[in-house]
């Protein structure tokens, strides 16, 4: 709500409310929603989700409330009510009940069943047909004020049809079926609402001020404030712990239920469950920037951008509707018009093709089942930016993992720590590139500040000036007056070193680092990092899936060899030394050589290469906004077995969607061959067209519940015990420098 204020916060305060519109049962309503809303003074923007039936409105606040959007909906029989931040899909709640209407309708019906009996039962069904029509035609009488054409004035033209053919159960069923069909359609839909409503109520409304223990409202708490989380409660905002120490589970965002331990410094995020202990925490987001309200508002934000499935569906209904009712109009009246015989059967036929008109459960085919989707994988701590990012992870055909932080934890540790020559003492070393490193954000920096305190050297960040990244190669910076560059082999080339030293044997298994001052080589130090649990088993799945994983690196061949040997050789290629660039370059011919390339990275300069790639993956909920917003795809936890997962989930959203379009399509087709066959049956058409849509709803639910999960087994990858082994034992070498 926050974002989108920001940049029109001249034209007053812009808003983005959001309504439940119960209302909404076709997709042939949101050009109703749409005519509605859009012409209203203050109105900027409305975006109507069917499957979830809630409409999103950016209006001014100042111009239009959000009383005056409901009382508009209500107007034209929508149902409408607004959902409050947080306190969502209660409304949905009373509708274990279909509405009084459909019961009469219902009952009487049963009644005029037994009309062998005593004929005059018959009228029982015209009663029943009549207590069933009022939403409907106060619906339909919206719609048609509206000039929009809409499901309800072609059930209300079915009904009258039925009556004029004297075929009064007909008439009855007729409304009976629609009506009970949407009341279940919306109790399905329910379900999704929750899922959605739950993903975007996670963070608790207030959060109470540490030092006053005063209650003030979430959002209005700014950043930097200092608030308090007691045991058992839900923490309100991203932040950091300032004191205190708990246990915090973080499986609203990453989908991973185990307790994760905080104490001072460490981040802790709204919507995560302080589990024991009181922390104290400061702010740094304010309620509408945390993870979780991003988190939020991108998949909502998916609903938007259709797949290319979805689009050609929607271009076809657009001609589909009209072309339908046209037909029927011409069925209806060339055989009076030529006197044909039979009138009665023509006239069947085209109420038949009328009803056949509404083109709801094709329409509902995708939107439903990518909906269930994306909800599901948020579940699972995986956010999906789109409708359109689902379609291409279902054919990705190329994996290409970056390695640090990756494929690896990126959690360094220093190995050894050498001066080479003369210049600098051991010390003085350490200070300058635990100083200089303190500037960097990369994973091999804050393993190099942290080796400083352990020789009691102190680094100071501000004594560091002209601080300078060279992406793939290290970093620059002037410390006591000197220019000392720290990196990888290329940086020495830029140093103008021209001792390049031999690397000893035992070394070829770490990522060896460089320190340069005065174009001579002053130090070098090792650092080593292991694979995380689960790489193993992520790409062998993947590898199940028929789809070939690579390593693309920036670190050197050493440390890639290294990393694949722990994994058991199982990545098809290694790609090391790579500058950002090149990464790009391999993303692209990976592309064309092997097919589409699915990038996973963590984001920081694997930006390019995540943009290149026909899906992008980003890890982590530490993630920075940048990269989480210009990859396809955010992991919000670390664990790269969840895109394994992930593409089996858009695989079977894929064949839903499939089934979906092909029950759709046919049940129509068999109706209408029926029809033109000698069996116009009206009721029939009215069910087939109100239970596909429910089927199709049932069916794209059944993407929201678990298939085999929850038995995520915790194996740590084999290797890294022996890797554990060598770290210890390579300690007792010392490093051997041949230089002059
Ligand atoms: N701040 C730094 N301090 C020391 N060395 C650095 C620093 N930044 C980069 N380097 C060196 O440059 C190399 C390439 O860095 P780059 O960030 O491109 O790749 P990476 O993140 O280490 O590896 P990957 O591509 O697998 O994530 C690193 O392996 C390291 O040797
Ligand atoms: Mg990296
Ligand atoms: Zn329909």
């Amino acid at each position: 709500m926050g974002d989108s204020a920001a940049p029109a916060a001249a034209a007053g305060r812009l808003e983005k409310s959001y309504f439940d519109v119960l209302g909404i049962c076709c997709p042939s309503e949101v050009p109703l929603v749409e005519k509605l809303l859009e012409p209203l003074a203050g109105v900027h923007k409305v975006t109507v989700v069917v499957p979830s039936r809630t409409v999103i409105v950016l209006h001014d606040a100042a111009a239009i409330s959000t009383a005056q959007i409901v009382r508009k909906l209500n107007g034209a029989r929508l149902e409408a009510s607004v959902r409050a931040y947080g306190g969502a899909g209660q409304s949905k709640v009373s509708n274990k009940w279909p509405s009084p209407y459909v019961l009469v309708c219902g009952v009487l019906l049963v009644v005029s069943l037994f009309e062998h009996f005593w004929r005059p039962l018959k009228w029982f069904a015209v009663a029943g047909a009549a207590a069933g029509l009022p939403p409907i035609v106060l619906r339909s009488v919206a719609a048609l004020r509206r000039r929009t054409m809409d499901v309800n004035i072609l059930m209300l033209i079915a009904v009258a049809g039925a009556i004029a053919l004297k075929d009064y159960s007909e008439a009855g069923f007729i409304v009976f079926l629609f009506t009970i069909a949407e009341w279940l359609e919306t109790r399905a839909c329910g379900k999704a609402t929750a899922g959605m409503s739950s993903l975007m109520s996670m963070a608790p409304q207030n959060a109470i001020l540490a030092e006053t223990g005063q209650v003030v409202a979430t959002q209005d708490a700014k950043i930097n404030t200092v608030i308090a989380v007691k045991a058992g409660e839900v923490v309100p905002i991203d932040g950091v712990v300032v004191d205190g120490r708990s246990e915090v589970n973080e499986s609203t965002l990453t989908g991973e239920s185990f307790p994760v331990s905080k104490q001072a410094d460490s981040q802790v995020w709204a919507g995560t469950l302080n589990i024991d202990g009181y922390i104290a925490m400061r702010t740094t987001a304010m309620a509408d920037n945390s993870a979780v309200a991003k988190m939020a508002r991108l998949v909502e934000e998916a609903q938007n951008s259709r797949s290319s499935t979805q689009r050609l569906i929607d271009t076809c209904a657009k001609y589909y509707t009209p072309t339908v009712i046209f037909m029927s109009a011409a069925v209806a009246v060339i055989p009076v018009c030529v006197r044909a015989r039979n009138l009665r059967h023509w006239f069947e036929l085209a109420l038949v093709l009328l009803v056949s008109a509404c083109p709801c459960a094709l329409v509902l085919s995708t939107p439903v089942a990518t909906f269930c989707a994306l909800l599901r994988a948020a579940r699972t701590g995986l956010l999906i930016k789109g409708g359109d990012v689902l379609e291409s992870l279902a054919s990705i055909k190329v994996a290409a993992f970056d390695k640090t932080g990756t494929i690896t934890r990126g959690e360094f540790s220093v190995e050894e720590f050498q001066t080479v020559g003369e210049r600098v003492s051991k010390q003085q070393l350490i200070y300058w590139v635990s100083s200089i490193e303190s500037r960097s954000s990369h994973p091999m920096a804050s393993a190099l500040v942290g080796y400083a305190p352990s020789n009691s050297v102190e680094p100071k960040s501000e004594n560091v000036a002209e601080f300078q990244i060279y992406p793939g190669e290290g970093i620059y910076g002037e410390i006591d007056g000197e220019g000392v560059y720290v990196g990888n082999k290329r940086i020495l080339a830029r140093a103008s070193c021209q001792t390049v030293p031999d690397i000893v044997e035992h070394m070829k298994r770490v990522t060896i680092g460089y320190v340069a001052c005065n174009k001579e080589l002053i130090g070098v130090f090792s650092l080593s990092d292991s694979c995380r649990t689960g790489s193993t088993e992520a790409i062998k799945e993947l590898r199940s899936l028929g789809i070939k994983s690579v390593m693309l690196t920036g670190d050197s061949t050493a440390a890639a060899t290294h990393a694949q040997n722990q994994l058991g050789n199982i990545l098809a290629e290694v790609h090391a030394e790579l500058l950002p660039e090149d990464k790009v370059r391999i993303v692209d011919e990976l592309k064309a050589r092997d097919g589409p390339t699915l990038m996973i990275g963590d984001g920081m300069n694997d930006a390019p290469a995540l943009a290149k790639a026909d899906v992008g993956v980003s890890m982590g909920v530490s993630g920075s906004a940048v990269a989480m917003e210009t990859s396809h795809i955010t992991l919000m936890s670390n664990d790269i077995r969840r895109i394994p997962k992930a593409i089996k989930l858009v695989r079977r959203t894929h064949r839903t969607i499939v089934v979906n379009i092909v029950f759709s399509v046919t049940t129509k087709l068999a109706i209408v061959a029926l029809a033109f066959a000698g069996h116009p049956l009206i009721w029939a058409a009215v069910l087939a067209d109100v239970g596909t849509c429910l089927l199709v709803i049932m069916y794209s639910m059944l993407l929201l519940r678990e298939k085999g999960s929850g038995k995520v087994a915790k194996k740590c990858c084999a290797s890294s015990h022996s890797k554990k082994h060598e770290h210890s034992t390579s300690h007792h070498h010392l490093l051997q420098w041949s230089s002059a």
